[in-house]
């Protein structure tokens, strides 16, 4: 288990890369196996998660080569399904949530796929209903034997679908199915986040057929076969939103490099309710160096409260981030965490160290900003899941003294090399 040593309390300047984003790199990847033909993706970060779905796709027998700094060429020309049988497919694909969208193309490409229960963060239940409920929709069968998930489908055939949640990486899946399958699928309550859409811009871009995309109605013309192609990753959003609380809550100057603003959504718009201040320089977020942020009130003057939804709400994902944030803030917001019910236990750390925060229930957390009259104090801790990891991350930063956050493995599946990416704008995190 590795450790970060952080010595908080100093104020950061200068420019950040976001890398290529972790949860489109997932899906993307899964679909190199929908097609014989080279795939070619560039910028693909280099994290835990998405380095080890590579490496399954590669014992997979997928030809895998590294073009570039971040570019990889794919070929699912010899796949070799039985792989799917042994201990160490079962081992390295529970290792990481991703790899539960192998199944949709392998339904699709081979008419069969087996997965293990997938791991990913421990953050509260963490259903597949939506998956296998589009799969038998598209005629496919499904069995769980305790340990496998099990999929099979000589002949899928187009229909109509009305998912029962907007799930990401359900929709994802059924779509990667439903591509090759006979005739037309209409998926109702899809998810439409940029990465979905990214998705099918891959897929169409393959010679699918789909319309719809960004919106909650995605139609799918079957077509008989797919092809290779180029693709290039969006920037990481969620990187994006944890950068600007970090330059919030350490009074960083920082300017976040080729954002892909359009494709933020709601997002600066919720930092910008923190009371944080940004300018967008084309296509660069600039964020002065702030002493003071004032949290917004809402028009009839109740208090803030931030909470997720599916996309084009604010992605869950973050809110762990703005908790962190409004620590240093002036004023009150109440952070509702609907969709996971795990999540918001790591506060009891950032309590330890001196933030004013009431956990009300699960999901909901007021924090009362601190307005930089008293400093966090460092203090040990464990990253319990990526995006608390990091927003104890940003907190040790802010604080006094220093901080030892153990179980780091958790931040490097989501955030590539964050140590020397933080220290070369004058952090001070040594990796233990
Ligand atoms: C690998 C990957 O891409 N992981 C992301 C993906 O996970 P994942 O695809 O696993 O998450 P889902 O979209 O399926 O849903 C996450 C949770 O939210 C609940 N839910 C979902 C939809 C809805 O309309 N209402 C609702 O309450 C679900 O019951 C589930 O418990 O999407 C999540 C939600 O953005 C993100 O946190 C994860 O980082
Ligand atoms: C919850 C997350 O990831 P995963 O779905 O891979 O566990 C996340 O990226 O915040």
């Amino acid at each position: 288990m590795a450790s970060f040593k952080i010595t908080g309390g100093r104020q950061l300047k200068g420019e950040l890369v976001p890398q290529g984003a972790k949860n489109e790199a997932l899906q993307i990847l899964c679909a190199v196996l929908l097609t014989s033909e080279p795939v070619t993706i560039h910028n693909i970060p280099n994290i835990r998660d998405v380095n080890q779905l590579i490496d399954l796709l590669g014992d997979m027998g997928v030809w895998v080569t590294r073009t570039g700094e971040s570019s990889y060429r794919f070929q699912a020309s010899d796949v070799n399904l039985d792989y799917l049988e042994t201990d160490a497919f079962k081992r390295k694909a529970a290792a990481l949530r991703g790899s539960v969208m192998l199944l949709g193309p392998m339904l699709a490409r081979f008419k069969k796929g087996r997965i293990p229960r997938p791991g990913g963060d421990k953050i509260g239940r963490r259903r597949l209903d939506t998956h296998f409920l589009g799969f038998e929709k598209l005629g496919a069968e499904f069995h769980f034997d305790g340990d496998f998930y099990r999929v099979e489908g000589e002949h899928l055939k187009g229909t109509y679908m009305l998912l029962d949640e907007a799930s990401v990486t359900g929709t994802a899946n059924v779509l990667m199915a439903a591509v090759m399958a006979e005739g037309t699928t209409t998926i109702y309550n899809a998810a439409c986040e940029p990465y979905l859409q990214q998705l099918s811009k891959m897929l169409n871009a393959m010679g699918a057929k789909i319309s719809g995309v960004g919106s909650n109605l995605l139609t799918i013309e079957g077509v008989s076969e797919l092809h290779g192609t180029d693709h290039t990753m969006l920037p990481d959003m969620i990187e994006i939103g944890s950068f600007i609380g970090l330059a919030a809550m350490t009074q960083s100057e920082i300017t976040i490099k080729n954002c892909r603003i359009p494709e933020l959504g709601i997002i600066p718009d919720v930092f910008k309710r923190l009371g944080i201040q940004m300018e967008f320089r084309g296509d660069d977020i600039y964020i002065p160096s702030q002493d003071r942020y004032q949290v917004d009130t809402f028009l009839d003057g109740g208090m803030m409260t931030i909470s997720d939804a599916p996309w084009p709400g604010f992605t869950p994902d973050l809110l762990s981030i703005v908790l962190v944030t409004a620590i240093q803030a002036q004023g009150t917001v109440l952070v509702h965490q609907k969709m996971f019910e795990s999540r918001l236990f790591f506060v009891d750390k950032l309590i330890e160290m001196g933030a004013q925060i009431i956990l009300c229930d699960p999901h909901r957390a007021t924090v009362v900003g601190l307005g930089r009259q008293q400093q966090l104090r460092g203090i040990r801790m464990t990253s319990p899941d990526i995006r608390a990891g990091v927003s104890l991350l940003i907190a040790a930063l802010s604080a006094s003294g220093s901080s030892i956050i153990d179980n780091i493995e958790q931040i490097d599946r989501g955030y590539q090399n964050i140590d020397t990416r933080l220290n070369a704008i004058g952090a001070e995190i040594v990796r233990l």
